[in-house]
């Protein structure tokens, strides 16, 4: 396995006529770690990962693996594992004539095909047609696809999509336990709920923009107070003033790091009425849907 490679994005952009899918996107995603790529339906996760992958030519900026586009990777197979879309396989052949028809043509040992078959637990349905298989087995497939050729970078669109209860936990700890071997884990998901028990950190994105960078825990905003006024306006630029750490949401401001004595004696301070003053406890999915609002697209 190749190590220690990093995915860099730079400013990267595509439009497709006039829908502008991703816009100026930069984020590095680190080896060691799971990182989760996420966003509301239509925010532009795929078309990011297919730009990553060269299967989309971006319209401007750039996407690199270690420094090197995909396209220009030696061995592709071996520097990044993708899984893009669980239904792609051929519904009347077996998972082994699958794996074994892309390890040949890349120079991949054949005993490598039964190996990732076994990690993902396919072992046993190797000569099935997948035509047969449920979307949690073919997830599986797309994995033992990704890992074939050993890489040390896994770019995996939608992964926990379609498995059950059991499936979710196995991938979790199996995604783990993936970057706790040195490898660069990048997982999309439209639901943090879906993913935020295997990742260490979080690229989000709304309209194709990036929202947040960084980790999990540090998402998780604590408590925070809500707070408004008839003069919402004055109010937001007091706080700020006076050093606040204030957000404007739709129905008022959320302001974070101050105590509600604090908040309200800031407003006091500036002479300016609260219509509203309350500590609220932010879990992880809150703070997620604060920053994307209603970011994805119809
Ligand atoms: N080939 C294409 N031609 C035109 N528009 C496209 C094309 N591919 C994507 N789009 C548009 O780009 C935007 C981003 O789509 P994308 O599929 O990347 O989002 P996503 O975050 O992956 O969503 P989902 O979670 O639903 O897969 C959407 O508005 C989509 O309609």
């Amino acid at each position: 396995m190749s190590t220690s490679t990093t995915i860099d994005v730079r400013g990267l952009s595509k439009s497709f006529g006039q829908v502008q899918a991703v816009t100026d996107l930069s984020f590095t995603v680190r080896p060691g770690v799971v990182t989760g790529f996420l966003g509301p339906n239509g925010a532009g996760k795929t078309t990011t990962l297919r730009m990553l992958l060269g299967l989309v030519r971006p319209s401007g900026g750039s996407a690199t693996f270690g420094g090197r586009a995909y396209r220009e990777l030696a061995r592709p197979l071996a520097t990044v594992g993708m899984a893009l879309e669980a239904s792609s396989f051929h519904p009347g052949r077996s998972a082994r004539h699958h794996l074994s028809v892309y390890g040949t043509a890349a120079g991949i040992a054949k005993n490598r095909v039964d190996e990732v078959l076994g990690q993902v637990g396919l072992g046993d349905f190797a000569d099935r047609r997948v035509g047969g298989y449920s979307l949690g087995m073919r997830q599986r497939l797309g994995l033992a696809f990704a890992l074939l050729g050993d890489p040390g970078v896994l770019v995996l669109d939608e992964p926990v999509n379609g498995l059950d209860p059991e499936g979710i936990k196995w991938i979790r700890s199996f995604l783990r336990q993936l970057a706790g071997e040195g490898r660069t884990v990048l997982v999309s998901s439209h639901l943090l709920s879906e993913v935020q028990q295997s990742v260490d950190q979080v690229v989000i994105i709304s309209r194709g923009e990036l929202v947040y960078d960084g980790g999990l825990a540090a998402l998780d905003g604590g408590t925070r107070i809500l707070v408004d006024s008839p003069d919402r306006a004055g109010l937001e630029s007091a706080l700020r003033s006076a050093g606040a750490d204030v957000l404007a949401l739709e129905d008022g401001l959320a302001v974070t790091g101050s105590s509600a004595a604090d908040v309200g004696a800031m407003a006091l301070t500036a002479g300016i009425p609260l219509s509203r003053l309350t500590p609220e406890h932010t879990g992880l999915e809150k703070a997620f849907l604060d920053l994307v609002g209603e970011g994805g697209r119809p």
